[in-house]
């Protein structure tokens, strides 16, 4: 797994590649395919659970997917996505639910989605060993304050906010920094600012990484947003084979004499 001097000197050569995984086949096509960092991202909530939101997901859906990933995983670096309002409410029950992530499910560091709220909790998190990746820009986990997904650090107060709570979250110890849904030109200064690598999602290409939804890269998703690309075509290979099994097993077709087997010793059993 990469150690974070690691990803910190890769970022001065290459970018820093990130997709998240939400079951154990899925990481390991991912790992083998050299990607960096696998992020367990709550958007297991919308890919995998069938929520409108990632609101309902819980500490025991992010171990136990974590779990799946990290036994499938032999390389990169296993992130776990905290859920809402799994930290940040009480310290203790932050620590906790954060330290499960790595007691149990055996990622090598959090992610936390960031407000003010969050800067103390990252320096108590590192302090105990706990790596922390802070999350700015669009946080989904505030969608009903927000009403949507709208992009972020649009104005001049809110570009300044985001690039103060980075300071203040590079400061209180965290690794990395993910930038999601904000203009280029702020991440790109956001990322100057920093030493810590940044990794954006709809945040221009001028960030040490990029990140991606991995259902929405392959093209698994119904539906993902602008700033994602498909690099393939899962869903319509997935469509074909299922239609293809379907009229197999109606025609007759399936199963052939090369899929079934006879036990010829039952004659005596009936
Ligand atoms: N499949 C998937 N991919 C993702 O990237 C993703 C998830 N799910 N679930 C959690 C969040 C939600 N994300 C989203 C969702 C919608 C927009 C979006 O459509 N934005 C619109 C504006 C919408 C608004 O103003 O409310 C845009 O045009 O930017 C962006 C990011 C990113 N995350
Ligand atoms: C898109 C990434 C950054 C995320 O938070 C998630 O997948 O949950
Ligand atoms: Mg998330």
């Amino acid at each position: 797994m990469p150690t974070v001097r690691d990803l910190r000197a890769k970022a001065g050569e290459a970018a820093i590649t990130m997709l998240t995984a939400y079951d154990a086949p899925t990481a390991a096509v991912v790992d083998e395919a050299g990607v960096d960092i696998i992020l367990v991202g709550d958007s297991l909530g919308n890919t995998n659970l069938g929520y409108e939101t990632t609101l309902p997901v819980t500490v025991d859906d992010m171990a136990r997917h974590t779990g799946a990933v990290a036994r499938a995983t032999d390389d990169a670096l296993v992130v776990a996505d905290m859920p809402f309002l799994s930290i940040g409410v009480d310290e203790a029950a932050s620590v906790e639910n954060a330290g499960r992530m790595l007691k149990e499910a055996d990622a090598h560091a959090v992610k936390l989605e960031c407000g003010p709220h969050t800067v103390e909790l990252t320096e108590k998190l590192v302090r105990l060993g706990i790596p922390v990746m802070a999350h700015l820009g669009l946080t989904p986990q505030h969608v009903n304050q927000y009403g949507g997904y709208p992009r972020q650090g649009t104005d001049r107060k809110g570009a300044e906010r985001i690039l103060e709570l980075a300071e203040a979250h590079e400061a209180a110890g965290a690794f990395s920094l993910v930038l999601e849904h904000v203009p280029s030109n702020l991440a790109a200064d956001v990322t100057a600012a920093l030493d810590i690598p940044t990794i954006g999602i709809g945040a221009g290409p001028d960030c040490d990484g990029q990140v991606l939804v991995v259902d929405d890269a392959i093209g698994l998703s119904e539906w993902s947003p602008s700033f994602s690309k498909q690099f393939g075509n899962v869903r319509e290979e997935m469509e074909s084979a299922v239609g293809k099994y379907v009229s197999a097993v109606e025609s007759g077709e399936f199963p052939a004499d090369e899929h079934s087997h006879e036990e010829s010793d039952l004659e005596d059993i009936y």
